[in-house]
């Protein structure tokens, strides 16, 4: 299963190898995240379009494998490389992407990372560089047939939560649509079918426009200087349908930035008041909401210190979390959390929850939102605020709100979507949401 880049020319793709090869180790040794490393690399910006998508082919490609890539590699060592060879490791591992995943051909993808080995001062293990591509071009169809792919790519940690929860089947099947790139999905403000026609997009059930991915940069597609849509996952798309027709109705968007969620609510008619607690993500949201010619207040609080100006009708908390929901999008996430940080968001969540209740009016919705797979984030959060409460209880979720994704819907009622729901059509992230009701006394 290759994937075809539009290989630069020679000088160009030496450049995107050189960015791809900083922005591995950033996040991979400096632990940044894919999108602050990549905006952090000033080669990356004097790329053209073409020679960036390239570069960024080559660095999500190697955070997608890097479980294969490594075993790959070990196989042609006689023994590990030491701790301070980390940079001839990543030579190797971003040559190996090449050779085992890229439709490259073999002489640049091993020629080509040689090359790079004296700009990053790595110049005498050349000559190992150069055998253990070689070798892999040799015994590439072997070593792929040999490796268990969903699970060598997937953190151990994460592979056993996911087998616990889901089944191994399903595991699985969510890890396999990791490998993948993922798709361009689009929330139109209106006209979805001309919209869907003009970009030669899909129409997902649930109403999403889609588009293949390597669609490339999005400022350059119709429709996206006039402000006609935004880019959100067609599973980020579905709490805010939770809170029903909300046209000419109060909204509070609570950890609303940078507004996805907003311009979905605003579009659909709703007044929105926007929290969140980040000015300079409150500050995108403004762009972004400028650009799409929609308006929302806002305002720049704590959550947990913040009482609205009178109890809400409706309210949509989208909590941050460790986004394990998002890994095809966000391979980087897959590196980057660990175990730990799913109890110490599950802290945060915990008090946001509280506190968002506590701002519903009664006979008012309350959707409780995270990208997470993880339960702890999930349920088990409204697990323990219902047991803390007596005048909340849970509005189960039909499947007609959600285009008949009925797979989608939990014994309990509540939106728990897998990235391979949708699969033969390229998945979708993994959220949960949950609608609760205050009674009226
Ligand atoms: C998952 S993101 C929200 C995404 C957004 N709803 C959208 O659709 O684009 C979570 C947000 O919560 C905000 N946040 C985290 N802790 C907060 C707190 N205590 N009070 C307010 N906002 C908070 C973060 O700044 C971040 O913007």
């Amino acid at each position: 299963m290759t994937q075809s880049p539009d290989t630069p020319n020679r000088s160009a793709g030496r450049e995107s190898r050189r960015a791809a090869f900083e922005w591995i180790r950033r996040i991979l040794r400096q632990g940044e995240t894919l999108e602050d490393a990549g905006a952090a690399i000033p080669r990356l910006r004097d790329l053209q379009p073409r020679d960036r998508a390239f570069a960024r082919l080559l660095t999500t490609t190697v955070l997608r494998r890097v479980g294969q890539l490594d075993n790959a590699i070990a196989r042609c060592l006689d023994r590990p490389l030491k701790g301070k060879l980390n940079a001839v490791q990543d030579l190797l591992r971003l040559g190996a992407a090449q050779v085992l995943f890229l439709d490259v051909p073999a002489h640049a993808a091993v020629g080509e990372t040689v090359a790079l080995a004296t700009g990053v001062r790595v110049g005498p293990h050349q000559g190992l560089l150069n055998a253990v591509l070689r070798r892999l071009v040799r015994e590439r169809e072997a070593i792929l047939a040999d490796q268990d792919a969903e699970r060598r790519n997937t953190p151990r940690w994460l592979w056993q939560a996911w087998c616990e929860t889901y089944g191994e089947e399903t595991a699985r099947a969510i890890a396999a649509q990791h490998l993948q790139e993922p798709p361009l999905d689009i929330s139109v403000k209106a006209d979805r079918e001309a919209w869907a026609e003009r970009l030669e997009a899909e129409i997902l059930p649930t109403g999403t426009l889609r588009l293949p991915p390597g669609s490339g940069d999005v400022r350059r597609l119709p429709g996206y200087g006039d402000g006609a849509w935004w880019v959100q996952d067609a599973a980020a798309a579905l709490p805010a349908r939770l809170l029903g027709d909300v046209s000419g109705r109060h909204i509070l968007d609570l950890c609303a930035a940078p507004g996805g969620k907003t311009a979905q609510l605003a579009a659909a008619g709703a007044t929105v008041l926007a929290v969140d607690r980040s000015k300079q993500r409150l500050q995108q949201l403004g762009e972004n909401l400028n650009r799409l010619s929609l308006a929302a207040a806002t305002v720049a609080a704590d959550l947990t210190e913040w009482t609205p100006p009178q109890p809400a009708e409706a309210i949509l908390l989208d909590a941050p979390c460790t986004a394990t929901g998002t890994l095809r999008r966000h391979p980087d996430i897959a590196r980057l959390k660990r175990p730990e940080d799913v109890p110490s968001m599950a802290a945060v969540q915990r008090d946001l929850l509280a506190a968002a209740a506590q701002m519903l009016a009664p006979g008012g919705t309350l959707v409780y939102a995270v990208c997470s797979l993880q339960p702890a984030e999930g349920s088990e959060q409204v697990d323990v605020l219902l047991q803390s409460r007596n005048d909340l209880e849970r509005v189960p979720v039909r499947p007609e709100e959600i285009g008949g994704l009925s797979e989608a819907i939990t014994p309990a009622g509540d939106l728990r979507t897998l990235p391979c729901h949708l699969g033969e059509r390229g998945g979708m992230d993994g959220f949960y949401a949950c609608r609760l009701h205050k009674r009226e006394s």
